[in-house]
């Protein structure tokens, strides 16, 4: 394993809003990915899991004395343009829930996969091509498909396509925001497979999820996330299989429900209670 760590978050404070309406989501996380690691991050709906993501790529300005170091690059010291820059570099990718969010409708499939490099720039077309070509293949998607618009393609297919999109550009940490969420099992299944194997080709994963079997399927560790405080990060297995937390206990305890999207009124009033008397 290098020594850098690819993703490094120290002391990570997010606000939404200025001044009065000012409000934090997110409160001092630290966490580190490295290279061919998958990281899973759990919590319910509003915890703050898309946010700490957005402050990965430089989409939110986190708090003063907030840093998040990706591939040696401290993005909260970078200027508005420096950030853009490191976007289009393709250093690290964002695979949204619904396919149909990334992928210009007007694009075909292969121009979709192709537009993060012609972004970037000093490729021939020639291997901008075989480049694409390459991606489909990874994602196990047929060749003929290449010409297809996003409409014309199933929810699986599109979310191969995503992935194929995020991956042409090589990055070295791939973020995953609930990516199986919107498939049927079957689909759910295959993707969860393709991300396996993925895992093996050196590329950090960052995986967001509500679904705890998927987490368990794929991750090697896990954070667990509460009102935007990382209260819980250790080994998948251990996360899930023996929390010592009480939040994370109720979240494992209570998985059926968070397939639905987010724990129940119930559920919520006991943890609160269990949290103010733990
Ligand atoms: N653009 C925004 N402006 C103001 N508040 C926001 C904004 N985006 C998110 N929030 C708030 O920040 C908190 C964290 O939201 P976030 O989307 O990060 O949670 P999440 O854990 O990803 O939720 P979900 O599982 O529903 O996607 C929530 O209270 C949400 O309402």
């Amino acid at each position: 394993m290098p020594e850098r760590p690819v993703l490094q978050t120290r002391s990570l404070d997010v606000h939404y809003g200025r001044g009065r309406a000012a409000k934090q989501v997110v409160f001092d996380v630290g966490f580190e990915v490295r290279a061919g690691e998958s990281v899973g991050v759990i919590g319910e709906t509003g915890s703050g899991k898309s946010t700490i993501a957005r402050a990965v790529l430089g989409l939110v300005r986190p708090a003063k004395g907030s840093s998040v170091t990706v591939d040696g690059t401290d993005v909260t010291a970078l200027s508005a343009r420096a950030l853009r820059a490191f976007r289009r570099s393709g250093v690290v990718q964002y695979v949204f829930q619904d396919p149909l969010r990334s992928l210009d409708p007007d694009l075909t499939v292969g121009q979709s996969i192709a537009e993060p490099l012609l972004i970037r720039g000093g490729l021939r077309r020639s291997a901008v091509d075989a480049a694409v070509r390459e991606r489909f293949e990874q994602v196990q998607l047929d060749p003929a498909l290449t010409g297809r618009f996003p409409a014309e393609l199933s929810g699986g297919q599109r979310q191969r396509v995503a992935i194929a999109r995020a991956l042409v550009t090589d990055p070295k940490l791939l973020i995953l925001d609930e990516p199986v969420s919107a498939l049927d099992s079957a689909n759910r299944v295959r993707i969860l497979e393709l991300l396996g194997i993925l895992r093996s080709a050196d590329v950090a994963l960052i995986f967001i999820s509500h679904d705890l079997g998927s987490v368990a399927g794929i991750t090697d560790r896990t954070l667990v996330l509460y009102h935007g405080r990382l209260v819980e990060q250790g080994e998948t297995a251990q996360i899930l299989g023996a929390p010592t937390h009480p939040y994370t206990r109720l979240l494992v305890g209570s998985a059926p429900t968070l397939a639905g999207g987010s724990i129940d009124r119930e559920s919520r009033d006991l943890l609160r209670t269990e949290l103010v008397t733990s």
